[in-house]
């Protein structure tokens, strides 16, 4: 499996706290949580401008992006990959027709 997202998750860990002169990272983390949060939705807007405009480049640009911030995001709440991860393969074979269907009502 690729590891791409890890690699990228202890890039971002070891980043947090360089000279925020010299990293991104450290200096979104450094502007805080509402900033990185209005990151997070802000590629996510772009990242839908770009599929409506059938933009596939822009879109995996856009998607590179989100995923970034997002990351980001979840370290700045100490949250891993891996809960992500998790959830998923949880929710693995579970038909989101069938998921939504036995929820209980509010
Ligand atoms: N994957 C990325 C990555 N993707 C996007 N970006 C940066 O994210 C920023 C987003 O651009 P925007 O124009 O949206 O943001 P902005 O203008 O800085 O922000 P605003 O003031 O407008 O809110 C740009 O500066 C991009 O270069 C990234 N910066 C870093 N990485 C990875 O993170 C690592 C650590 O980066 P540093 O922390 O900068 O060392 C790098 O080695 C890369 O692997």
């Amino acid at each position: 499996m690729r590891s791409t997202l890890f690699d990228l998750e202890k890039t971002i860990s070891e980043r947090r706290t360089a000279d925020p002169a010299l990293s991104y990272v450290a200096k979104l983390t450094g502007r805080g949580r509402a900033k990185i949060a209005q990151k997070v939705g802000e590629e996510a807007v772009e990242a839908v401008i770009a599929a409506m405009a059938a933009d596939r480049d822009g879109l995996v640009g856009e998607s590179a992006d989100l995923l970034f911030h997002l990351l980001i995001l979840l370290g700045d709440l100490d949250i891993p990959l891996d809960a992500v991860l998790d959830e998923l393969d949880r929710r693995e074979g579970v038909s989101g027709i069938t998921e939504k269907a036995a929820r209980k009502p509010d």
